[in-house]
């Protein structure tokens, strides 16, 4: 069953001191984000694509894996090029989602094209994820579904081969991930779709924007043109070959960390126009007090030697919040992040899990129902508990750079999104990358 992969060994892992400024010049691993939606809309294609530079994690090789229980030929034996050759989509099979966002709703709307029976099922973590809004959606335009838990895994869609489509309302404020699923599947629906939300704001636009814009790469008619409203047309998707950007998300850790030392950090790899939202992710690391800037080697931040507190909505850039937060408590000055309620529902509730955390080590930080204000003070050691979220580990790297004695919980969470994540991070630090 899925959710017994979550019962993988823990490794403790203490973070390392940054006794200099770190000065390294990385390549990192491909965008998550891009190589999920690219294995989805290859998997749909009329004909092979391929994906260059991937990212090789837990996540995306559950969703080639996922695709490849279906029917879809998907080889990643190849760290460079992956390579998927489309095959009508068939069951029975089992998915499992792991603890993945992008699998578990992206993946669903998929298995209602396959001809079977499909059961989906993850960690037990992604049992408490928002999926509701998606399932409902799904069965107004056509899908046969049963999920004993009503509203979340584990589930099962019976695959007609077809879906029916059309006009559907959905309340997307728990994760723009559950409008991105129904787009992505929604070339082969017979009539497409108009998806309307409704409901307060649908977070993360800069990931609905990757997922129109990749839709029309591979060829869809879709319109967006409508706030909270996107209609695609049924239509043929195009095999490609996909170009994968490094993972911004996971570059945002290495950032901070020039920050905290006064050091430098490049990302290489970056293409001029990002799908990824580079230029928000500049103004924040400048208000905090970095210099950011783009060359043919890369992206570059340099710390100054200061880090500032920030008040800012950061709902379109989430899944930033616990580095973020790493680098408000190492501030000279306090900070408050709003317009992120729906983070409750990421891998763990990351606004109760962040505030617990560095609480248990000295900081002065307080949750409210969207968001976190933090006043910096001394911190200690301690064990720090990552709830096997990636992300948690990461800002309990950053903190442990100024911080001695930070000792994580499990450091292998961060096997979700960089498997290579502890090495890369102590090889910084001890200044041998
Ligand atoms: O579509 C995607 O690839 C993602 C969308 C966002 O999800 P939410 O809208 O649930 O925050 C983001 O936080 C997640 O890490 C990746
Ligand atoms: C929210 C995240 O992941 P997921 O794709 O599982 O939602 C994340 O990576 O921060």
């Amino acid at each position: 069953m899925g959710h017994l992969t979550a019962t993988r060994p823990l490794r403790p892992w203490t973070a390392p001191t940054a006794s200099d400024p770190v000065s390294t010049t990385l390549r990192l691993p491909g965008s998550k984000s891009l190589t999920a939606r690219a294995l989805v809309l290859s998997g749909l294609a009329t004909g092979p694509s391929t994906i260059a530079r991937p990212l090789r994690a837990r996540d995306t090789e559950l969703m080639a894996n996922g695709l490849r229980a279906m029917g879809a030929h998907v080889s990643i034996s190849d760290d460079e090029r992956w390579l998927v050759r489309p095959h009508p989509l068939v069951g029975p099979a089992h998915i499992d989602v792991g603890l993945a966002g992008t699998v578990m709703r992206f993946l669903p709307p998929v298995s209602g094209l396959a001809d079977g029976r499909i059961t989906f099922d993850g960690d037990p973590q992604a049992r408490q994820r928002p999926l509701g809004p998606l399932l409902d959606a799904l069965r107004r335009l056509g899908v046969r579904i049963t999920s004993p838990a009503s509203g979340s895994l584990p589930l099962t869609v019976l695959g007609s081969g077809t879906i029916r489509g059309g006009e559907v309302v959905i309340d997307a404020s728990a994760s723009s991930q559950l409008v991105s699923g129904l787009l992505l599947a929604a070339p082969h629906f017979d009539r497409g779709v108009v998806v309307r939300h409704v409901g307060p704001p649908v977070p993360s636009a800069p990931h609905l924007r990757m997922t129109v814009q990749m839709l029309r790469a591979a060829g869809a008619a879709i319109d967006d043109t409508t706030p909270d409203v996107w209609t695609v047309e049924p239509g043929p998707l195009t095999g490609r070959g996909w170009e994968i950007e490094p993972d911004l998300s996971g570059a945002v850790p290495f950032f901070a960390a020039a920050l905290v030392t006064g050091g430098e950090v490049t990302v290489t790899g970056w293409p001029g126009g990002s799908v990824q939202p580079v230029e928000r992710l500049r103004g924040l690391l400048q208000a905090m007090g970095g210099e950011v800037s783009l060359s043919t080697t890369g992206l570059t931040v340099r710390g100054t030697g200061s880090v500032h507190g920030l008040t800012a909505d950061l709902s379109d850039v989430s899944e930033l919040t616990p580095a973020l937060t790493a680098l408000a408590m190492l501030a000279d000055s306090p900070s408050r992040f709003t317009g992120i309620a729906h983070i409750r529902g990421h891998e763990t509730d990351r606004i109760s899990a962040l505030a617990r955390e560095f609480s248990a080590l000295g900081a002065d930080l307080t949750e409210s129902h969207d968001g976190l204000a933090i006043r910096p003070r001394p911190l200690h050691g301690g064990v720090f508990e990552t709830y096997h979220d990636h992300r948690m580990a990461h800002a309990a790297a950053i903190a442990g750079l100024a911080v001695p004695g930070i000792e994580l919980s499990d450091v292998a969470c961060t096997s979700k999104t960089m498997p290579e994540f502890p090495a890369l991070w102590s090889a910084m630090v001890t200044g041998k990358s």
